[in-house]
C-alpha cells in the first residue's frame, strides 16, 4: 500500500487575481498525525477547503489514496473516508449525547438504509454507541443535553460523530480554538488516541499541542511550504521563526 494517503499536485487557488495557495505539493503519511500551520492568511484553511472539495482549486490536483478526488462533491469525499470533523457532524443540542451518536450511527452508509431492523443489528448499534461515547470520555454524560454541555465536552461529542462515519483520514479544523487549558489537554489526548489506526490532518495555531502530539509538521507562508519535518526540525528553521516573528507561541 501507498505510504502517502493524501497528497496534492501543483495545488493553487486564487481569489480575484490573489494567489491564496501556490502550487502546493502536500504529502501526508498514512498513519501520521500531521499539523499544517502557518501565520494568519498562510492559506490553511483554503488548503483545507480544497481537500474536502469545500472549495475548487483554480489549478493542481488532489489525490487520496491514488484516486484523483478534485472536484468530487465533498459528501462523496466523506464516503470514501476523507471526512472533516464538523463538516457533518452537526450536534442537535435538544438531544442527549446518546440520542446524538445514535444518529450519527444511522446516517447513510451507516445501520439506517436497512427499513427492517433485526434486535441483533440493533443491538450492534448500541454497542457501537458505547464505545463511541467511551473512546471520546463521554460515559458520565451519555444523559445530558448536548446543548448544556461545557464547551470541551461538546467538542468531543461532535468528535465521536465523525468517528461514526469511520473516516481513514480525519481532518480537524482547528480543535483547540476557544478552549482552556484542561479542555486543550483533554482533546489532545483524545486525538492521539483517536490517531490509532488512522491519519489525522490538523490546522493548529497551538504550537505547544503541535509539538505534542503531531509526528509531522507542515509550515505554510503565502500559500507555499516553507518547512516541512517534525516540530523540533521546523521551529528551529530560521526561515520559520521569521515568518512566526511577532505571533505569540503560546
Ligand atoms: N473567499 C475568499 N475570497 C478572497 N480572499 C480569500 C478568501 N478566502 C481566503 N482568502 C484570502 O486568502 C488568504 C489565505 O486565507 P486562509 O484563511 O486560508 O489563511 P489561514 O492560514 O487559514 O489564516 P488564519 O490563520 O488567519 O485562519 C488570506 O489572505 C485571505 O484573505
Amino acid at each position: 500500500m501507498n505510504q502517502v494517503v493524501l497528497r496534492t499536485e501543483g495545488l493553487t487557488k486564487t481569489f480575484a487575481g490573489f494567489t491564496a495557495v501556490n502550487k502546493l505539493n502536500l504529502n501526508v503519511r498514512r498513519g501520521s498525525v500531521h499539523a499544517l500551520i502557518g501565520p494568519n492568511g498562510a492559506g490553511k484553511t483554503t488548503v483545507f477547503n480544497l481537500l474536502t472539495n469545500f472549495l475548487a482549486p483554480t489549478r493542481g490536483k488532489i489525490f487520496f489514496n491514488d484516486r484523483d478526488i478534485t472536484g468530487m462533491a465533498p459528501a462523496e469525499v466523506a464516503r470514501h473516508g476523507l471526512v472533516r470533523s464538523f463538516q457533518i457532524s452537526a450536534v442537535f443540542p435538544g438531544l442527549s449525547v446518546l440520542d446524538n451518536i445514535r444518529i450519527a450511527l444511522q446516517r447513510p452508509s451507516g445501520l439506517a438504509t436497512q427499513c427492517w431492523r433485526s434486535d441483533r443489528i440493533l443491538g450492534r448499534l448500541d454497542e457501537r454507541c458505547s464505545q463511541l461515547i467511551e473512546s471520546v470520555g463521554l460515559a458520565n454524560f451519555r444523559t445530558a443535553t448536548a446543548g448544556e454541555l461545557p464547551y470541551g465536552r461538546k467538542r468531543a461529542l461532535e468528535l465521536a460523530t465523525t468517528l461514526a462515519l469511520e473516516p481513514e483520514v480525519l481532518l480537524l479544523d482547528e480543535p483547540m480554538a476557544g478552549m482552556g487549558r484542561e479542555d486543550i489537554q483533554r482533546i489532545a489526548s483524545l486525538i492521539t488516541s483517536v490517531a490509532k489506526g488512522r491519519t489525522v490532518v490538523m490546522v493548529e495555531h497551538n504550537l505547544s499541542v503541535v509539538a505534542d502530539i503531531c509526528e509531522r509538521v507542515t509550515v505554510l507562508q503565502r500559500g507555499e511550504i516553507l518547512a516541512e519535518g517534525t516540530y523540533s526540525e521546523v521551529s528551529t528553521n530560521p526561515q520559520v521563526r521569521e515568518a512566526y516573528m511577532g505571533v505569540d507561541h503560546e
